[in-house]
Order: structure tokens, then sequence, then C-alpha cells
């Protein structure tokens, strides 16, 4: 029984990055012959393709074929969304939580695909509030609900690790549209994913 699930790398992409990463950890100073390296530029490869798969994901493909009509008009709340990206600036991670609402306006989505969307985004080269940006767009173009919340609470490993080094700062960004505008709307929403 395979143990991993196969996953699908194109091999031009592979091989360029295997030669850099191998570069890359000589001129750090360690030795990519030695045993425990040999594997690394080939397993950085992959892992580096797999957290930007986003880039080949299409959101909104994702949330129209899920797509069912529905009269439903309160508002849906999918909270503590596990979130994991990584910062345009350092390429280091960032992860955290999102919380992501919208109020039907004849259609719903599955579940799932609200968390599909988030990851499709995740899995670029971020920062944190242009990926709260594109949630909230990709929601409200192809539900067309009567507004959409998104909140995201992260934590920076570039601010933890190397920087400033502040190990317990969070991060929130927040966008709302539509019916989220409203003061009442938003509260009730903030209130909810406490
Ligand atoms: N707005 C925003 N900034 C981010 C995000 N991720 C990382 N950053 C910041 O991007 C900034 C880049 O600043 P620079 O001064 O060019 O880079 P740096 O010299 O490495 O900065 P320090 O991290 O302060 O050492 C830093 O302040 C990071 O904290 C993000 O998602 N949003
Ligand atoms: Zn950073």
């Amino acid at each position: 029984m395979a143990y991993k699930k196969e996953e699908h790398y194109d091999e031009q992409i592979t091989k360029g990055l295997i030669e850099n990463y191998r570069n890359s950890i000589e001129l750090l100073g360690e030795d990519p012959s030695r045993e425990g390296l040999l594997k690394t530029p080939e397993r950085m490869a992959k892992a580096m393709q797999f957290l930007t798969q986003g880039y080949q994901q299409d959101a909104r493909e994702i949330l129209n074929g899920a797509k069912f009509t529905e009269a439903y008009s309160e508002m849906v709340i999918v909270k503590d969304i596990e979130l994991y990206s990584m910062c345009e600036h350092h390429m280091l991670p960032f992860f955290g939580k999102a919380h992501v609402a919208y109020i039907p306006n004849g259609y719903i989505t599955g579940l799932s695909k609200i968390a599909r969307v988030v990851d499709v985004f995740a899995r670029r080269l971020q920062v944190q509030e242009r990926l709260t940006h594109q949630i909230l767009d990709a929601i409200q173009d192809t539900l067309q609900p009567q507004g959409v919340a998104v909140v995201i609470e992260a934590q920076h490993l570039c601010m933890m690790m190397r920087g400033v080094q502040k190990q317990n700062s969070l991060t929130t960004t927040s966008a709302f549209s539509g019916q989220f505008e409203h003061v009442a709307t938003r509260s009730e929403f903030m209130k909810l994913i406490q």
C-alpha cells in the first residue's frame, strides 16, 4: 500500500529548481553531496511547487462548480479555516486562520469550496492583505451574494525567526462587501467568529 499520495510535478521546472537549490545549499556553506542532503534539492523543488500550486488553480471555477440555487438568505459562516501561505518578501511562511462569511442572494456554494478558495490564494507568494481581498472578490464575483466578509489572523515567520523577532504578534486583516459594510451585520459576524 502506498503511504504517499502521488503528486504531479512538471519535469522541467523540477529539474531547474533542483539545480538552483543545490547551488543555494552550497552557497550557504553546506555540502549538497553529503548523505542527508543528497535528496534535499529534489524535496525542496517538490515542496515549493506544492506550496505555490495555487497559480494553476482557478477559484472562480471551483465556486461555480458547486453553485446551487437555494432561497437561504441568512449569514453563512465558515470559521477557523487553517491557512498556510508564504510572504512574498522573504518566501517564509505565514500561517493562521481565515474566517469567511457570505449572505446568499439566491445561490449557495459547497462549504468545502470556501476552504478550497482560501487554499488557492494562500498557495501563492502573498501579502496577507491581498490574500484577504482575493478571497472576498472570488466569492463576490461568482455567487453575487448580498455581502462577503473575510477576516484573516496570521503569524509571520519572517517577523518571528528573523527581522524584528517578535514571537507573539498576530496580524489581523479584513475585507467586507455589501451588507457587511453595515455596522450591525459586521458586528454580528465579528461576534460569531470570536
Ligand atoms: N503588509 C505586509 N507586510 C508584510 C507581509 N509579510 C511580510 N511583510 C513585511 O514586509 C516588509 C518588507 O520590508 P523590507 O524593509 O523591504 O524588508 P526587511 O529589511 O527584510 O524588513 P524587516 O523584516 O523589518 O527586517 C517587512 O516589514 C515585513 O514585515 C504581509 O503579508 N503584509
Ligand atoms: Zn516576510
